[in-house]
């Protein structure tokens, strides 16, 4: 049996799976380059946990986890997931934030980008087909869980090559939504 820090952003018990992201492994995933450059590249940006009770290629399993993303800015932007369709396009996902502020960004196959707030307690549905990823724009941890079909799998290569639709910045001290103006 698996327990739960729900508050913590934790899954303790067998087989848990673990990555985190740095800023050494996020080359090309924010816009300004010279400041990405300039960081401490062991700098942690968010770390993911999750269960895998089923094969990957399992249709009809599911998979669950929790992402950690911390607070912090790479020149303007703020820290982020590299986001991602699901390989399977038509997959969809639930996100549901516990901690802390920010913004999911989804994106749909002709680029036409929406974005949703997450605050403690907000619950988003991510249908097919829609690329996603999540800003946090806060002072705090942002900490969201996340359910998703055991065959999605990720494609993390569209979006390398063509971007986000849109970026959120920091204007002024405040998140700005601001259209991309390159990958
Ligand atoms: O896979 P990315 O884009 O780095 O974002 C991480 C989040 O997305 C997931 O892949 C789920 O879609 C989880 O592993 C995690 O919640
Ligand atoms: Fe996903």
């Amino acid at each position: 049996m698996m327990e739960l820090d729900w508050l913590g952003g934790k899954i303790a018990g067998e087989g848990v799976l673990r990555l985190s992201k740095k800023i050494r492994d996020l080359e090309d995933v924010f816009e300004d380059h010279a400041a990405w450059t300039s960081m401490d590249p062991e700098t942690l940006v968010y770390s993911v946990e999750w269960t895998q009770p089923t094969a990957q290629d399992n249709e009809g399993g599911l998979f669950w986890g929790v992402t950690v993303i911390e607070p912090g800015r790479v020149g303007e932007e703020f820290f982020m997931t590299r986001g991602h369709f699901h390989a399977k396009r038509d997959r969809g996902e639930y996100y549901t934030a516990v901690q802390g502020t920010g913004m999911l960004l989804l994106m749909d196959e002709s680029r036409s980008g929406r974005w949703e707030q997450m605050t403690p307690g907000s619950l988003h549905y991510i249908p097919g087909h829609t690329a996603h990823r999540v800003v946090n724009t806060g002072q705090d941890p942002l900490i969201f869980w996340a359910c998703w079909a055991s065959d999605a799998g990720h494609d993390y290569g569209t979006i390398q090559r063509e971007g986000f639709s849109h970026r959120v910045i920091a204007s002024e001290g405040s998140p700005r939504l601001v259209p991309s103006t390159q990958p």
